[in-house]
């Protein structure tokens, strides 16, 4: 049976524009397989955002396939795919979405309560992932009590929680400093290498150095690896 977690099959996107249409995903295929990480490069436009939301079932392809878990999301009625993306998926945006009256534990807990899983025990799940982040001490507090980087820490717990074997992470370090970047970083690459698979965009090269393989997209299709472009020039940046 294969190891992949997620795989893309011949995916595309193509959204109406005026007159025409705009291919925000062209003919796309690759797999991440359990313990990897995989990191997204592409300039800005370039079918980034695009290519996770459909691995996370937020979105759905004009064209192809993508399976988790072996299961084809497309085949999914909207319940099972609601239920997969909650129990299997953990989806780190670029803003927290944290829930600003709930506590860093109840925010946590709440993808497990929402699972069916007691109250008792999603706030041990939830107490065992904030540890895992490093934050123990501030599960009582809300949102407005923390910083940002502690803020996105807690989303990330919130998408690790429970038995998530996808995590897919949308420039999960955006505005943070450096250190609590690599924080962030440690955690989701401890959490692949317990036996997840992850997809991280990222414009930043020193933190797709985290990833075992890095695709690049450009004009929503998948720039060959073996291309002779140096990274920075994938990237749109002259080198
Ligand atoms: N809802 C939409 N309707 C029409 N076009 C869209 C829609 N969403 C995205 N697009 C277009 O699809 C293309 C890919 O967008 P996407 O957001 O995936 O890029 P990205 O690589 O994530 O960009 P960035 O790095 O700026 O976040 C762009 O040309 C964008 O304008």
């Amino acid at each position: 049976m294969s190891e992949a977690v997620l795989c893309f099959t011949g995916v595309s996107r193509v959204y109406p524009a005026g007159d025409g249409v705009v291919r925000a995903l062209d003919e796309v295929s690759f797999e991440v397989s359990r313990g990897e990480l995989v990191a997204v490069m592409g300039p800005s436009g370039s079918g980034k955002s695009t290519l996770l939301a459909l691995a996370g079932g937020l979105d759905a392809p004009t064209a192809g396939s993508v399976h988790v878990e072996g299961v084809e999301l497309g085949g999914l009625d909207a319940t099972a795919l609601a239920r997969l993306r909650r129990d299997r998926i953990g989806y780190v945006f670029q803003d927290y979405n944290l829930v600003t009256d709930l506590t860093a534990a109840e925010n946590v807990a709440l993808p497990r309560e929402l699972a069916g899983v007691g109250a008792s025990r999603a706030r041990r799940e939830a107490v065992a992932a904030l540890a895992e982040v490093g934050l123990s001490d501030v599960a009582d507090r809300f949102p407005d009590q923390l910083s940002g980087g502690q803020q996105q820490r807690i989303a990330i717990a919130r998408a690790l929680v429970g038995q998530r074997q996808l995590v897919l992470a949308d420039e999960p370090t955006g505005a943070l400093d450096s250190r609590t970047s690599l924080a962030v970083l440690e955690v989701l690459r401890a959490r692949i290498d317990a036996g997840a698979a992850g997809v991280l965009v990222t414009h930043e090269p020193r933190y797709a150095g985290w990833a075992d393989r890095t695709i690049f997209l450009r004009d929503g299709r998948l720039v060959d690896a073996t291309t002779r472009e140096t990274p920075e020039q994938l990237l749109g940046r002259s080198s």
